[in-house]
């Protein structure tokens, strides 16, 4: 799983070589039954806008180390990566428990809407938050995904 852009991409052993493209031996079944599979994987034109919900934890290095939660965030981005972790088995795929958890937990403002950040298009968010977002399919978690605000739990809505 590639944890900039969120998406999976594959490690041949033998020839040390990594591509983003399924290999021809996966079943096409195999392949969208991957975790957060890019749909350009299951052959879907990238979509115009999404619209997602992200759960995020700031840390030292984060650009704005600050948030409606903690005024000065010291924690290192291990101990953020960490956090999200746990937080990450606790989702374990329910919409229910990421809407409490982020309203609980993120260090943005979208905390106050349960982490949805409404609907937005290319060019808008980071590259490697908008990369994720774009490569989900609707209903599905990201991969914890790093970007200059921290790391976040993506999920897309629509
Ligand atoms: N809807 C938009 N276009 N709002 C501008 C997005 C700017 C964009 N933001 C990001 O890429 C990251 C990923 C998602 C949230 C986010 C960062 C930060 C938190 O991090 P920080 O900036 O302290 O480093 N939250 C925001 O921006 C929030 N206003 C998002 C939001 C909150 C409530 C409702 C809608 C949107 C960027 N290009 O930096």
């Amino acid at each position: 799983m590639s944890s900039s852009r969120g998406i999976p991409y594959f490690f041949n052993t033998e020839t040390k070589q990594s591509t983003w493209d399924a290999p021809p031996e996966l079943s096409q079944a195999e392949v969208d039954a991957l975790p957060g599979a890019a749909q350009h994987l299951r052959g879907e034109p990238r979509p115009s806008q999404v619209r997602a919900s992200h759960l995020l934890v700031k840390h030292r290095d984060s650009r704005r180390p600050s948030s409606w939660k903690e005024a000065n965030i010291t924690r290192t981005k291990e101990e953020a990566i960490e956090i999200l972790r746990g937080y990450q088995a606790e989702i374990g795929g329910s919409k229910e428990k990421f809407i409490e958890l982020a309203t609980k937990h993120s260090d943005c403002s979208s905390h106050a809407n349960g982490g949805d950040l409404g609907v937005f298009k290319p060019g808008q968010m980071q590259k490697a938050f908008e990369d994720a977002a774009f490569s989900l399919p609707v209903g599905q978690f990201s991969d914890i995904i790093s970007t200059d605000s921290g790391v976040h739990i993506i999920l897309r809505t629509a």
